[in-house]
């Protein structure tokens, strides 16, 4: 059951948001906590993570925080959007019945001496390409899990290599969090939503299209037997094909252990296979993937 229907409140600092948690539990008792952790300017993907906790816990907690810890030197962490009052309605719309939204010197008031850094699955893929980046996201959101004791926690699947870093790091570290993966939301056209998508002009969104259109093949083109390598050349060729494309990566791997897989022998042991890929359109660093088999 919902706490309450009303317009989410804002909190700003560690302290109301605990007030806040604390009235909530005192409340309800027996009432579940789910947090949606996300970096704001709200889309539909993130509605949908904030509709699903709505519709399983009590309460829940929006996060919304760009954290300066995941991105590298020359990223884009200036000029990541940023617009509070559609984030507002966008959460109140979609449930949420809190949205915490710290500052940097609230949430780092001094710059953490503790690294959280997992092996093997931060290796490769965005973990490659972005140096530290995985450190920074365990850290943030073991972070929001300690502040706000959630029982549950939502992620979406565009990030699947973050779901599987935060998932492997609560198993490791015996978190007493459920980690709920939820599926890519896209717009009509396929495009993946994503906050950094209005970056892009037009003739880069449109291009930006292939990477939707190449992925939903995979599972057909995996059905007439292609291999892991195959399918990776297949999906590298398609996006080839557009000349703004400049592509970081296109890898195939098994889920959740993110595994390199080369051959067909070690694609047939894999439980699921991941093929992702991360893209360039001039400034815009897009990813996408598609899970086999599919649910
Ligand atoms: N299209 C989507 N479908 C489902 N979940 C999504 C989608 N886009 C983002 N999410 C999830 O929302 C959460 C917050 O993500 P974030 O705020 O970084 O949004 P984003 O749109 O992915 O931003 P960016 O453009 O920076 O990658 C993450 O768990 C992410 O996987
Ligand atoms: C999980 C997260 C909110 C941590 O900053 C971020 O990486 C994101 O938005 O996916
Ligand atoms: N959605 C992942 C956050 C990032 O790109 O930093």
């Amino acid at each position: 059951m919902r706490a309450t229907l009303s317009v989410p409140t804002v909190v700003r600092t560690i302290a109301e948001l605990h007030a806040r948690l604390d009235e909530y539990r005192a409340a309800a008792a027996a009432g579940t906590i789910g947090l949606v952790p996300t970096m704001g300017y709200l889309h539909e993907g993130h509605a949908s993570l904030l509709r699903r906790s709505a519709s399983e816990n009590g309460f829940t907690v929006l996060s919304v925080f760009v954290n300066p810890l995941q991105f590298g030197p020359t990223e884009d962490l200036d000029r990541y959007p940023r617009d509070e009052e559609r984030d507002r309605a966008v959460a109140a719309e979609a449930g949420a019945d809190l949205i915490f939204m710290p500052s940097v010197s609230e949430m780092y008031p001094k710059r953490p001496l503790t690294t959280i850094s997992l092996t093997g699955v931060t290796e490769g893929l965005c973990g490659a390409s972005r140096p530290g980046h995985f450190d920074g996201v365990a850290i943030v959101v073991t972070k929001l899990f300690n502040l706000v004791r959630p029982d549950r926690a939502y992620f979406g699947l565009k990030d699947a290599q973050q779901l599987a870093v935060i998932t492997q790091m609560a198993e490791d570290l015996n978190v007493p969090v459920e980690i709920v993966p939820c599926p890519i939301v896209r717009e009509e056209s396929g495009l993946a939503m994503s906050s950094r998508n209005v970056y892009l002009s037009p003739e880069e969104k449109s291009q930006a299209l292939v990477l939707s259109r190449t992925l939903k093949r995979v599972p057909e083109w995996a059905a007439a037997g292609a291999n892991a390598k195959e399918l990776k050349e297949r999906v590298r060729q398609a996006i080839e094909e557009q000349p703004l494309a400049d592509i970081d990566y296109v890898e195939a791997v098994e889920y959740p252990s993110l595994a390199p897989l080369e051959d067909e022998k070690e694609a047939a042991k894999a439980g699921r296979v991941l093929v992702a890929v991360a893209v360039r359109f001039g400034k815009t660093r897009l990813i996408d993937n598609i899970l086999l088999p599919q649910a």
